[in-house]
C-alpha cells in the first residue's frame, strides 16, 4: 500500500533493505523527492497494527483461524489465516488507525478495487476481503515461499537461464495489467513472490493506477527509489505511462544477474542523479551474456518511447538461450544443476510452455476462432455440440456432467454492483426449496388464503452449445444478450443492441467482479475471449433452433451455474431462477423464487402462472406439458440437492 513517508537514505551496501525501499509518495509538500530529509525516522504505518485475534469472523459469518506471521510491509502485516475447510490463505493486515484520513482510505479501497478486478496466473490472487474493529483484511492467495528479494538475498546472484524463465512469468502479468489499463507502479523484487509450486507472482497493487485510456498520463510521484524510472523523476510537467513498469523489469533484471538494482548508492539523491543520467555498468567480475545486456540497456532506454514495449521483450534473442521447464526448490538456496546444457529444441519447448502458462498469446501460432472453427467441426466424440436445443438425437445432450470435474468452482456469492439484487447460490436454492415445498403442502388450502406472484413471462436461455472440454458453456438469452462461461469460472456477456459486453470475473468467497468495456475497443486481453463469444453466437444463429421468442431485456441476467443430467440441464440464472429443459423437450422455469412457474413447449409457446394454480389442478392450465406433477417434484429435488450440498 502506498504511504506519505519522507525518503530515507539506503543502509550501506545492503540490497533491497525493506524500510530503505519504502514506496515514495509525493505529497503537497514533497512534490519533488529531492527535497532536504527529516532527520527523525518515521515510525512505519504496519506498526500501528496490532495482531489480529485467533479468530476474524467476517460479516458473512465466516471464521479464519489466525496463524504465523508472514512479513511486514510499510503499510500491513502479513498473516496466515486458515479458514473452515483448512484452506490457507495470507491475510494482508491494514490497522484502522493508520487509514484515519480520506486519502489513505481512498488509495486503500483503490488498491483492492484494482487487486479485486484481476485473475492471472501470475498475480498474487485477491480472495476476500472484510474488517473488524481494529483491522481491515486483504485475503490473498498465500505464497510461502517468500519474494524474489530474498531469493537474491540467499543467492547473491542468479543465473540466466532461471531468470529468463523468471522474465516470462513477470512480463506475462504485466501485460495482463497493461492490456487492462493498469500499471503497477511499485514493480521490485520484493513485490513479487513464489507460489507454492514455484510460480512467480506480482503482488501489492498500493501505488497501482488505472489509466483512462491508452494515451492518458499519471503524474504523481511514487515508486521506491531504486525502481522509480526518470520520466518520474522529470517532476509532475512530464507525466508517466506504462514505460515506467517496462524499466522495473530491466532494474529487476539487472539485480537478480550482477547482484544489486544498477543504480544503487548510499544516498538516495545520488541514486536519483544516477538515474537522471541512466549513469550504470556491468562490472567485470559478474560477467553476463552480450545478449543479456543488450535487453538490460533497451528496458533501461532514458527516453521511455524508446524502451521495448511489453509485447517485444520475448522476442529478444536473449529468450532463444538455455531455458528450464520451471522453477525448481531448490532456487531458493542454491543455482541448480545441469541448466547450461538444456538443448535448443527443449529450450524452445520450454519457453514456448511458459509463455503459454503465462497467458502470452503468440500470433505465429493458429488463430483462436480457427481453432475453434476446426475443433468444433472434427469428428471428435468429446464435442458435445447439439445440433438443436431439440435434436431428434439426444444421446450426447444428456450425459450427466459433474460442473466440479470442469474446474469451476461451487460456491459462488456475488459481490460488486450485482451484491445488493443477488444472493448467495446455496441461499436462492434453499428459498426455492422452502417455497416449492409450501406450496406443495398448502395445495389443498382455499386459493384465496395463498399469496399469488405476478406472472410475467421470465428471461430464458433461448440457445446454449456445451464446448466446455475445450472453452467454455455458451448461451444465448431470449433478450438476445450472449454469454459465455469459460471454464475458468469468468463470464463474457455481450449485450444484445448495444457496443458494451461485461466480463464477470470470478474469485473464490468474493464472488464476481463486473468490469464493463465496449466492443469496438476492447481490452486486448479480452480480445481471444471475444473473438470465442462470437464465434459462438454466429453457430448458435446458424445452426441452433430457438427455446422461445425474443423478450426486451428488462435485467441484466446471466448463468451462475448448469448442472447436466441424463434426463434434463438445469442453469441457474443470475436472477435467481431456475430452468430446466428436459430430454422431452418441454421446457420450465421456477421463478419469484418458487412461486412462479413457466412452461415453454417444443414449440415455442411461453406461459408463465403460479405454481400453487398448477400443482391445485395437477396439470399446466391450457398447456400441454406432460407429467407436469413429475417434472415440477424433480425440480424440487434438483434445487434441495443443490441447496444441501453447497
Ligand atoms: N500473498 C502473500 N503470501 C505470503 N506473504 C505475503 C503475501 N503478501 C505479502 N506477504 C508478506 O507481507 C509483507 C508485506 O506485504 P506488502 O508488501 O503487500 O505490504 P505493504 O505494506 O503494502 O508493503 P510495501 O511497503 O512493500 O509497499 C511482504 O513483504 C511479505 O513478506
Amino acid at each position: 500500500m502506498s504511504r506519505i513517508t519522507p525518503l530515507q537514505p539506503l543502509n550501506s551496501g545492503q540490497l533491497n533493505v525493506r524500510s530503505n525501499l519504502t514506496p515514495i509518495k509525493a505529497t503537497k509538500s514533497t512534490t519533488q523527492p529531492s527535497q532536504s530529509q527529516p532527520k527523525k525516522k518515521k515510525e512505519k504505518l504496519s506498526a500501528l497494527c496490532k495482531t489480529p485475534p485467533s479468530i476474524v469472523r467476517t460479516r458473512n459469518g465466516r471464521d479464519y483461524h489466525r496463524g504465523t506471521f508472514l512479513g511486514e510491509g510499510g503499510f500491513a502485516r502479513c498473516f496466515q489465516m486458515k479458514d473452515s475447510a483448512g484452506h490457507i490463505y495470507a491475510a494482508k493486515t491494514v490497522a484502522k488507525a493508520s487509514i484515519k484520513n480520506e486519502k489513505t482510505k481512498t488509495k486503500l479501497l483503490s488498491e483492492i478495487k484494482i487487486h479485486k478486478s484481476l485473475k492471472h496466473a501470475n498475480i498474487v490472487n485477491f480472495v476476500d476481503c472484510f474488517e473488524d474493529d481494529i483491522n481491515v483484511y486483504i485475503l490473498l492467495e498465500i505464497c510461502p515461499n517468500q519474494s524474489l528479494m530474498e531469493l537474491l538475498k540467499t543467492r547473491k546472484r542468479v543465473s540466466e537461464p532461471e531468470v529468463r524463465y523468471f522474465m516470462v512469468q513477470i512480463v506475462g502479468a504485466i501485460k495482463y495489467l497493461h492490456s487492462r489499463r493498469v500499471i503497477h507502479r511499485d514493480l521490485k523484487l520484493g513485490n513479487i513472490f513464489f507460489d507454492p509450486d514455484m510460480n512467480l507472482k506480482i503482488g501489492d497493487f498500493g501505488l497501482a493506477s488505472v489509466l483512462p485510456d491508452n494515451n492518458s498520463k499519471k503524474y504523481t510521484i511514487c515508486g521506491t527509489p531504486n525502481y522509480i524510472a526518470p520520466e518520474v523523476l522529470g517532476g509532475k510537467l512530464v507525466g508517466h505511462s506504462y514505460e515506467v513498469d517496462i524499466w522495473a523489469i530491466g532494474i529487476m533484471m539487472y539485480a537478480l544477474l550482477i547482484g544489486k538494482p544498477p543504480f544503487q548508492a548510499k544516498d538516495v539523491q545520488v541514486i536519483y542523479e544516477r538515474i537522471k543520467k541512466t549513469e550504470y555498468f556491468f562490472p567485470a567480475d559478474k560477467p553476463i551474456s552480450e545478449e543479456a545486456k543488450t535487453l538490460i540497456k533497451d528496458l533501461l532506454s532514458l527516453n521511455p518511447l524508446n524502451r521495448p514495449t511489453i509485447n517485444e521483450i520475448l522476442s529478444y534473442d536473449w529468450f532463444k538461450g538455455p531455458f528450464p521447464d520451471k522453477t525448481h526448490e531448490i532456487s531458493l538456496s542454491d543455482t541448480p544443476r545441469g541448466l547450461n546444457v538444456i538443448s535448443k529444441a527443449q529450450s524452445a519447448i520450454n519457453f514456448t510452455n511458459t509463455k503459454a502458462e503465462a497467458g502470452i498469446y503468440t500470433p505465429k501460432s493458429k488463430d483462436p476462432v480457427e481453432i475453434l472453427r476446426s475443433d468444433l467441426h472434427s469428428e471428435q466424440p468429446r464435442t458435445l455440440l447439439p445440433k438443436s436445443l431439440s435434436p431428434g438425437d439426444t444421446k450426447n445432450k444428456y450425459q450427466e456432467v459433474d460442473p466440479t470435474s470442469m474446474g469451476r468452482p461451487r460456491k459462488v456469492t456475488f459481490n460488486s454492483k450485482f451484491a445488493t439484487t443477488i444472493k448467495r447460490l446455496d441461499q436462492i436454492c434453499f428459498e426455492t426449496y422452502q417455497n416449492m415445498r409450501r406450496l406443495e403442502y398448502s395445495k389443498h388450502e382455499r386459493l384465496e388464503t395463498v399469496e399469488l406472484p405476478s406472472c410475467e413471462n421470465p428471461c430464458l436461455i433461448s440457445k446454449w452449445v456445451d464446448y466446455s472440454n475445450k472453452y467454455g458453456f455458451s448461451y444465448q438469452m431470449n433478450n438476445d444478450d450472449i454469454g459465455v462461461l469459460f471454464n475458468d469460472g469468468n463470464t463474457f456477456l455481450k449485450l444484445h443492441n448495444s457496443d458494451r459486453f461485461l466480463e464477470l470475473i470470478f474469485h473464490e468467497n468474493e464472488g464476481w467482479t463486473c468490469i464493463e468495456n465496449s466492443v469496438s475497443h476492447p481490452p486486448s486481453q479480452a480480445k481471444r475471449s471475444l473473438e470465442i463469444v462470437d464465434f459462438f453466437a454466429k453457430y448458435m444463429n446458424s445452426n441452433l433452433s430457438k427455446v422461445s421468442d425474443n423478450e426486451e431485456r428488462k435485467e441484466t441476467v446471466f448463468l451462475r451455474r448448469y448442472t447436466r443430467t441424463p434426463d434434463y440441464i438445469m442453469f441457474e440464472m443470475t436472477n435467481g431462477n431456475f430452468q430446466f429443459n428436459f430430454k422431452d423437450h418441454h421446457k420450465v422455469c421456477i421463478s419469484k423464487l418458487g412461486l412462479a412457474i413457466t412452461h415453454i413447449s417444443p414449440n415455442r409457446v411461453t406461459q408463465t402462472h403460479p405454481l400453487i394454480l398448477v400443482l391445485k389442478q395437477g396439470y399446466f392450465p391450457s398447456s400441454d406439458m406432460p407429467d407436469s406433477l413429475e417434472k415440477i417434484a424433480t425440480i424440487r429435488d434438483a434445487i434441495k440437492r443443490k441447496a444441501l450440498k453447497e
